[in-house]
């Protein structure tokens, strides 16, 4: 049976208040995240991470001083590895993280030593970003390429509506809303505020398909929820720095419900396990925030996480990405596969790169 690697990437999150200024630094010293020359970057990341330390150790001091989000992976790793076991495959899960541990080269250092025959490369982003997942699997090319890791590989570049998803989150979505339903009756219709991190504006206006992404997500969670009337609202959360971020903002769509007297049910769209930006900024910043503008009610759904369709449809993902080589990108936005980012990641493979180059596939 063949052996396959699927490797997990994900953001990272510092494991004690130590790592907090050295996890800011790689996450800003990322190409992806601030572009200019390397030398001004570095400059600029020793900067704002000395600046932000003290702030991000406040957030990361309610979780006990360290983000739960490798715990979290690490359970959805066994979880799909369970999935895959049970559809006849020899899978291991690795977990590498962009900013912190395990980083990149120790994943590509463990997938050598397990001498996969396929790897599949599988962002924990449904929506791409080439802030998050972009850098993830640039990140993977340079460490592989660096071990000599040849195994054939084949990439998720991203699954903003796929099946597993949109379930789990209308689920954890219905419960919500029926939760906030039982407790405010009488009161005005609760409305649901699908909120996802935010980008600035610039990198969107540059082509990044992660806006379009999250709002095809929500088009399709809302069509699961068959909801008649449903009032929803989109919403950026998470905005650092001094540029212009996408809108509207959580906050300000907070700030709305509080005049409109709305009770709310908070879901997070781009955020598939718990982490600071949910169990902070979701559950402790704006619910306080909440009380302070009188939104009547406030419920947080929680992350899709373990959710078996989520699981399941990251297995399927899998089994699609190793069985699509040649085959036409279907990606939900065809700029990322043939602009910026050179070329498509949707699902690709080594092979299908081969042969969109006219090389020898066998
Ligand atoms: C969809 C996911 C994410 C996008 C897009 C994203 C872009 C992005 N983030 C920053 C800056 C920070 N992000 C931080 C934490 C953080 N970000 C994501 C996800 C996305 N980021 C997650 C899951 C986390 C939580 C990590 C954890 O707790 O384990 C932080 C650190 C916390 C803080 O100081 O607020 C920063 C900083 C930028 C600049 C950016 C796009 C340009
Ligand atoms: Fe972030
Ligand atoms: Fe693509």
């Amino acid at each position: 049976m063949a052996r396959i690697a699927v490797v997990l990437f994900n953001l990272g999150g510092p494991d004690s208040p130590e790592a907090v200024r050295p996890f800011l630094f790689n996450l800003f010293n990322d190409p992806a995240i601030i572009e200019g020359p390397s030398l001004t970057r570095w400059v600029l990341a020793r900067l704002i991470s000395w600046r932000r330390a003290p702030i991000a150790r406040e957030i990361y001091g309610h979780l006990g001083g360290r983000s739960p989000l490798l715990e979290q992976t690490e359970g959805q790793a066994r979880a799909l590895e369970k999935a895959l076991s049970e559809r006849g495959h020899d899978a291991r899960c690795l977990i590498a993280m962009r900013y912190w541990k395990p980083l990149t080269r120790e994943a590509v250092k463990a997938a050598k030593a397990w001498n996969p025959d396929q790897v599949v490369l599988l962002p924990l982003y449904p929506q791409f970003s080439g802030t998050t997942s972009g850098s993830s699997l640039n990140q993977w090319t340079v460490e592989a390429e660096k071990a000599g890791l040849t195994a054939q590989t084949h990439t998720v570049c991203c699954y903003a509506t796929e099946v597993g998803l949109i379930t789990a989150l209308a689920e954890r979505t219905l419960g919500g809303l029926e939760q906030v339903r039982e407790s405010t009756v009488g009161l005005p219709a609760p409305r649901v505020l699908f909120s996802a991190h935010g980008l600035p504006r610039k990198v969107v206006d540059a082509g990044d398909p992660y806006q379009s992404h999250v709002e095809a997500t929500v088009n399709a969670v809302v069509a699961a929820m068959a909801v008649e009337g449903l009032d929803y609202q989109v919403c950026y959360q998470s905005r650092v720095g001094p540029l212009e971020w996408i809108g509207p903002s959580t906050e300000d769509e907070i700030a709305k419900a509080g005049r409109e007297g709305r009770p709310l049910v908070v879901v997070p769209v781009a955020f598939v396990s718990e982490h600071s930006e949910t169990l902070v900024e979701l559950d402790i910043e704006y619910g306080e925030l909440a009380e302070e503008r009188g939104v009547p009610k406030y419920v947080r759904v929680p992350t899709v996480r373990e959710h078996p369709a989520f699981i399941g449809g990251l297995a399927g993902l899998v089994e699609r990405a190793m069985r699509s080589d040649g085959r036409p990108c279907s990606h939900l936005n065809r700029r990322v596969c043939e602009g910026r980012w050179g070329r498509c990641l949707h699902l690709s493979s080594r092979k299908a790169e081969a042969q969109s180059r006219g090389g020898d596939t066998k």
